[in-house]
């Protein structure tokens, strides 16, 4: 057989995955729901790769679940009659098949505690901790009560963590049509299945871990969740609610809603005019009550420790070293968007990929491609694998690729990760044609998105946001200091998206999700194209300056907070030193043959490709604390320079450890921080310049 050239590989890459066949596999595994520890689906992906030519197994670990057995919200009048029952169901639409109750788990919260509680009802806008903490602060107390509150804004476990911390006794989410930008009723849209608004009894199911502390399963924190009896199991308090919540429709919060009417606190009172306390539906004032009727939460899922199942498959590389890709096999309804639009695409991937080995292709790296289960309770199965094999990816593992949804309505592409990969992700998504224009890229449609970058060169690294947290990324990326990306088609959407509800559905996907199946396939055609890029060529197309960059920026939004008392010279300092030896590193890893680094002339092949790659994976290396450390309060978090957002979520911030000290009003332990973090930039300045090996 003859050795394929590296072009001719991507060029397969590109032109493999079809339309037909994502159009397949959506339809297929959206047939059905597949909650975590679907035996059947993992063996039919993992026979299905091995039927493209990639070794593939099944990898099983037993974790903790709750599974949903009773669950009921009824509004009480004042002689403790039921005045109002909430279905907790989502109708069926008849021209939707896959919608029926039925098909989905009932309305349910992954983690929530289990209980009974009767009490007044107080409404907390967002239940974001500063909601809570404005009530508080005008004398409403959510002591006790049922805390009902909307969905945006924060990941919904840090709203019962945060309603939690102010003493509620339960909490009900609902989403309101305020969160759903432009397609509502109010303005004339028509509801799924015949317009893009929301449909009211949509539910949003999912997990209320608390995941900006840790992920995986909450009672092996740090170490896997191997079957058997040899694994200690620790008590997951502190790491999931002790209170109970339920997610709720609209058509179901709105009795609630009215009952608040005219009670306590009305919306400009609490957050002033022009405040977002105030949310879309007619006849609700938005008050924050206490309700003088009160309400009655049940909810009881059943506890106990489930099998699940990753699906991981295998290309040989001619190195030790390790590209991964990562997508999840598990939802909690039929889930066309998420996960199975990035199952289908990922299911192409996979199918290049057994051809590209089938004509002879033994990449440079070996390729590691896993469909995770249990994604949805916490990001299970990525992490307990990660901790599970947490040395050899420490050492091994130069990249990993997440999609978890190709698009969930977008058009344009949206992207979070490590500064170090955003250039060689801007060069792929120059190749791929765009989802919607015929003749542009899915690079340009980005580029177009601001108004400024149409003029100048945009810098490739104002294409990646901060990585928080929200998908299988986590482990991989804030764990171990593996370069991650996580990509999804999310921008400029044309309706509002079900997430997690019974109307996740192909149908929703070709009515308005993907209709023609173009972003699935732009996503299919990115995603294999980075990873043969990545795995192919010995030389890792990582970019550090980039990383120097937002190191740069996010030290002028510190010093835009004016702080007066925040010493911040050390941090600048590092930092300064940090863009010179990482623009020296770029000039080895992709300029040209022969440069100057400190004053003397060396060659690209002086200094060596494993030389190079070791200094970019060093880079992000550096910022990662050790086993026995981690940021506060949150020890399994041990990316110094980014971490979900404390109360925040799915958002990713910089210099968590400065941020959290001013939140506490503790400047001295800010100082800390920054001389602490200043330190390590300066070490990986080191690592940048291959000081760090003189020095040893
Ligand atoms: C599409 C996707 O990535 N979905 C993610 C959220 C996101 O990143 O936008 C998702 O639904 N994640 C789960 C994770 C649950 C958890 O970690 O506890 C979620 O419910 O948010």
């Amino acid at each position: 057989m003859r050795t394929l050239a590296q072009n001719e590989v991507e060029r397969h890459m590109l032109h493999c995955p079809t339309v037909d066949n994502l159009r397949h596999w959506s339809k297929t595994y959206s047939a059905k729901p597949h909650l975590a520890g679907d035996l059947q689906h993992a063996e039919s992906i993992r026979d299905l790769w091995r039927s493209y030519g990639v070794k593939t197994e099944l990898v099983c670990y037993d974790v903790l679940q709750n599974f949903p057995a009773r669950s009921s919200l009824k509004l009480l009048s004042e002689d403790g009659a039921i005045a109002f029952e909430a279905s907790l169901k989502e109708d069926e639409v008849v021209e939707d098949p896959t919608s029926s109750p039925a098909n989905g788990l009932p309305s349910f919260h992954g983690f929530s505690a289990n209980g009974h509680v009767t009490a007044e009802i107080v409404y907390a806008n967002f239940g974001t901790l500063n909601d809570f903490k404005l009530l508080e602060s005008k004398g409403i107390s959510v002591k006790g009560k049922i805390v009902l509150c909307k969905y945006s804004k924060v990941f919904r476990g840090l709203k019962v963590r945060a309603a939690e911390k102010f003493g509620a006794a339960a909490v009900l989410i609902y989403s309101d049509p305020q969160e759903d930008g432009e397609f509502t009723a109010a303005n004339g849209y028509k509801p799924y299945p015949d317009g893009p608004a929301r449909h009211p009894t949509s539910i949003q199911r999912g997990s209320v871990d608390f995941f900006s502390i840790a992920v995986g399963d909450p009672t092996t924190p740090g170490y896997p969740s191997l079957p058997g009896p040899g694994t200690e199991r620790r008590d997951p308090k502190g790491a999931i609610p002790s209170i109970p919540s339920l997610p709720i429709s609209f058509a179901d919060a709105l009795p609630l809603l009215e009952s608040l009417n005219g009670r306590g606190l009305s919306p400009e009172d609490v957050g002033g005019i022009g405040t977002d306390w105030r949310g879309g539906l007619p006849g609700v004032d938005y008050c924050t009550g206490p309700s003088v009727v009160e309400a009655s939460v049940l909810n009881h899922g059943e506890y106990r420790y489930s099998p699940i199942y990753n699906v991981i498959g295998t290309i040989p590389g001619r190195t030790k070293e390790i590209v991964m890709l990562g997508n999840h096999h598990d939802s909690w309804c039929c889930g066309a968007v998420d996960p199975v639009s990035g199952s289908a695409a990922m299911n192409e991937v996979v199918r290049g990929l057994g051809e590209l080995c089938s004509a002879g292709w033994n990449p440079f790296r070996k390729l590691v491609i896993s469909s995770w289960d249990n994604e949805e309770y916490g990001l299970v199965g990525s992490t307990e694998f990660a901790e599970e094999h947490e040395n050899e990816l420490t050492e091994h593992c130069v990249a990993y690729l997440n999609v978890d949804e190709s698009t969930n309505g977008g058009t344009i592409l949206g992207a979070i990760g490590s500064p170090l990969l955003a250039n060689a992700l801007s060069t792929v998504m120059r190749l791929v044609p765009s989802p919607v224009h015929d003749s542009t890229t899915v690079y340009d449609d980005w580029a177009s998105l601001k108004k400024e970058y149409r003029a100048t060169a945009p810098k490739p690294m104002s294409l990646l946001s901060p990585m928080g947290t929200g998908s299988d990324y986590t482990a991989f990326f804030h764990h171990m200091g593996i370069p991650s990306l996580d990509l999804v088609f999310n921008k400029r959407g044309t309706a509002v998206y079900p997430y997690h509800s019974n109307y996740d559905s192909y149908l929703w996907i070709e009515k308005f999700g993907d209709r023609g199946f173009k972003k699935h396939l732009a996503m299919a055609r990115l995603w294999g194209t980075l990873a043969v890029r990545l795995a192919g060529i010995p030389l890792l197309g990582f970019n550090a300056r980039d990383y120097a960059a937002t190191l740069e920026k996010h030290v002028k939004h510190l010093h835009a907070k004016k702080v007066t008392s925040l010493e911040l010279t050390a941090l600048e300092d590092a930092v300064a030193e940090f863009a010179e030896a990482t623009a020296s590193l770029d000039e080895l890893g992709g300029g040209s043959d022969l440069m100057t680094v400190a004053g003397t002339i060396v060659s690209r092949t002086q200094v060596g490709v494993n030389e190079i790659n070791r200094r970019y994976r060093g880079v992000e290396k550096s910022f990662i604390l050790n086993a026995q450390e981690g940021l506060p309060g949150r020890p399994w978090y041990k990316h110094l320079i980014f971490a979900p957002g404390l109360w925040a979520g799915y958002d990713g911030v910089v210099f968590p450890g400065i941020l959290e000290s001013l939140e506490d009003g503790d400047i001295g332990a800010a100082n800390e921080w920054a001389v602490r973090i200043a330190q390590r930039i300066k070490k990986a300045s080191l690592v940048a310049t291959g000081q760090d090996r003189q020095q040893r």
